[in-house]
């Protein structure tokens, strides 16, 4: 991992991501239209233990802390199959970068390139492990059921494997932002990839969506978005007026993934992931998918365990200790590496 994130363009295959120079250098010559930057957000760091309290201390928000769906979690047993895996590939076509632990620079904003699109697209880096956890293949046709802003989707398009991706998401406004987010970003959207359908936008309830065959699905749901609501008082999910859009959140999320284990074909993988530290909108929600996916059908999912292909990535992220995790994985944000929190989990349809 360490090796395949390194400065290729730099021309050094041992140059790693934690090289500033290079990356410097690198930049200056990222005319080409797939070199990509992966950075935090511009965010002040935050560590983990600060990260809670810190919100709190507030007083404005309703404290609730979890919804009363956590009860579901710990009651009900089920046992389904846990596989681990030892590699976690890297495609070959997508370069990101990042600054080395502890150095907090702020990538300046992308610019046009010669084709006219912008040259590198910003994002927390934590995104960047649901998408390698899909293992998205050649030809592949995936589904980024809630897709806006489109950065995972354009992720996925990066990787130059996919056949098709559709980009779907619930609101009119949000499937406007992945068009202008996308015509930023690829060079002639409309006859290279629209019309030859390599990306299809589509305005969909996802739990509504029921044909596709999908080899791969994203389900990156609406959560209460750690960072942000920590950061953004405007129309903040904690304020005492979303209650019970908050309180409602597992609910959707366990739909939401519910209905991509219908979709995604025998053999396929659905990565589920939040930028939430909680546990409920984490393993709390797989917990209650798999529970719903036993009882209601005869689809089997394996859970996927990526703690020793993550081994790899240590050098870029701080992941939460596996054996606190009941099925999948957590960026934790912390002052030295300002990534996530992004939880995600892996499972494969076997049958
Ligand atoms: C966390 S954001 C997705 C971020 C995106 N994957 C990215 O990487 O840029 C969640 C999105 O889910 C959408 N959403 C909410 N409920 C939905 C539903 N029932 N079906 C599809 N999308 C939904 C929201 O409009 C929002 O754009």
């Amino acid at each position: 991992m360490e090796k395949e994130l390194s400065n290729r363009d730099a021309g050094s295959s041992n140059t790693t991501v934690s090289h500033q120079h290079s990356l410097e250098h690198s930049l200056s010559q990222a005319e080409i239209d797939f070199t990509r930057v992966i950075s935090s957000q511009n965010a002040s760091s935050i560590s983990l233990t600060e990260f809670m309290p810190a919100t709190k201390l507030k007083g404005k928000e309703d404290w609730i802390p979890e919804p009363t769906y956590s009860e579901n979690f710990n009651n009900c047993e089920i046992s389904p199959t846990m596989s681990k895996e030892y590699d976690l590939s890297f495609p070959e076509h997508l370069n990101a970068y990042c600054y080395e632990i502890g150095n907090h620079t702020e990538f300046s904003s992308p610019k046009n390139g010669s084709t006219g699109v912008l040259n590198y697209y910003l994002m927390d880096g934590g995104s960047l492990l649901p998408v390698l956890a899909l293992d998205i293949k050649p030809g592949d046709k995936v589904l980024d059921m809630c897709a806006s802003a489109g950065g995972k989707s354009y992720l996925a398009l990066q990787t130059l494997y996919p056949d098709n991706v559709i980009c779907n998401d619930i609101s009119k406004s949000r499937t406007d932002r992945i068009y202008s987010v996308m015509k930023q970003y690829l060079y002639d959207l409309e006859e290279k990839w629209l019309e030859k359908r390599k990306l299809w936008i589509s305005l969909s309830d996802g739990r509504a969506i029921c044909e596709g065959d999908f080899d791969k699905i994203i389900v990156d749901v609406p959560c209460t978005t750690d960072r942000h609501s920590l950061k953004e008082p405007e129309n903040n999910i904690f304020r005492p007026d979303r209650i019970k859009e908050r309180l409602k959140l597992p609910e959707l999320q366990t739909e939401l993934l519910v209905q991509a284990l219908r979709l995604v074909k025998v053999g396929g993988n659905v990565v589920y992931s939040t930028c939430s530290l909680s546990p409920i909108q984490n393993d709390g929600v797989v917990h209650l998918a798999l529970k719903r996916i036993w009882e209601e059908t005869d689809i089997e999912v394996s859970v996927r365990d990526l703690s020793v292909a993550l081994l790899q990535t240590a050098s870029v992220y701080k992941l939460a200790d596996h054996k606190c995790m009941k099925y999948g994985h957590l960026v934790v944000p912390n002052l030295q590496i300002n990534f996530g929190p992004t939880y995600f989990c892996k499972l494969q349809r076997i049958k």
